[in-house]
């Protein structure tokens, strides 16, 4: 599965709840947290309880953002979400193993971690929990937890969305950006999407439907990318078969490892365009 645009649904708004099954994202995550008012928490949890029952739902992802163990709805979360149909479940303001073994020993379902605390961007060891599927910024709770002054390029985040990307990838989980807040803001949105392609993330999460064309275009190979890939293949094939190592394609060099680069950018173009021909 591709997980170019992850978009979260707040459980206690049924029109979005609605709305969300015929959504073109790789992936819902249905909000319990910080989307729900408090007021609203039990009859969000109803609500998303009927809405995952409901048949007939879109393909993709689905996952649950709980609310933390130690806040006063933890515990229901979990214990609703036994009985649900979903793929995941989000744990919020992960500071370290300690936050996802709790859950852990709650269910068994698959585990992404909310990476938005300070705390949480430098306690790397959490990408190497077992359970682990991914890792989500949470560039929100994070701005406040640093105390920075928020700046379009998004500057003051680079290390710790860095410093967290190395970690997941050192532990091979996925590994997802941040929001963007602006919501009528198409070229803001088209901007940090591209750097969280540049910098290695595998997709985005999101905050309304308007957002997913972007964030699916962006982590998705495009078509020059694809001819460049195979071009690269047919071109070091080439000189392989000559007894030598090294090719040249538009002037650059191509090695073994290029090549396993663009066989993994074939394979996601194949998985994306799969997912939209189905
Ligand atoms: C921001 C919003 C409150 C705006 O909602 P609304 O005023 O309804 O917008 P529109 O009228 O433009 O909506 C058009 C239609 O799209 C539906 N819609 C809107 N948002 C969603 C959504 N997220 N999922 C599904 N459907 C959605 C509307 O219902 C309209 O439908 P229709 O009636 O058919 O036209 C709203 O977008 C919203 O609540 N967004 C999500 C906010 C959220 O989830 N926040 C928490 C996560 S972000 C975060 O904090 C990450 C992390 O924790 C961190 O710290 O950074
Ligand atoms: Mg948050």
């Amino acid at each position: 599965m591709p997980f170019r645009s992850l978009l979260y649904v707040p459980a206690s708004n049924p029109r979005a709840l609605e709305k969300a099954r015929d959504l073109p994202c790789d992936a819902l995550i249905f909000d319990l947290e910080d989307a729900v008012a408090p007021a609203a928490k039990e009859t969000a949890r109803e609500r998303l309880g009927a809405a995952l029952a409901q048949a007939g739902s879109r393909g993709g992802t689905r996952l649950v953002r709980i609310n933390a163990l130690g806040s006063p709805w933890g515990e229901a979360d979990l214990a609703a979400l036994a009985a649900w149909d979903c793929d995941g479940v989000v744990v919020p303001k992960v500071d370290g193993l300690a936050d996802l073994d709790a859950v852990a020993a709650r269910t068994t379902r698959p585990l992404w971690a909310m990476i938005e605390t300070a705390r949480g961007v430098l306690g790397a060891e959490t990408c190497a929990h077992p359970r682990l599927a991914g890792i989500i910024m949470g560039t929100n709770d994070l701005a406040r937890d640093l105390g920075l002054r928020a700046r379009p390029d998004r500057m003051p985040l680079w290390a710790a969305l860095q410093g967290t990307l190395l970690a997941a990838r050192a532990r091979q989980v996925l590994a997802i950006d941040g929001v963007c807040n602006a919501l009528d803001d198409p070229a803001r949105l088209g901007a940090e999407c591209e750097q969280g392609r540049d910098m290695g993330f595998d997709g985005k999460s999101l905050i309304h439907p308007a957002q997913i064309a972007a964030a699916n275009a962006a982590f998705a190979p495009s078509a020059e990318e694809v001819d460049l890939a195979r071009r690269r293949i047919a071109a070091h094939e080439a000189v392989m078969a000559q007894g030598q190592g090294v090719a040249v394609v538009d002037g650059e060099i191509v090695e073994a490892l290029h090549v396993q680069s663009a066989r993994a950018t074939l394979e996601l173009a194949r998985i994306v365009g799969e997912g939209e021909t189905s």
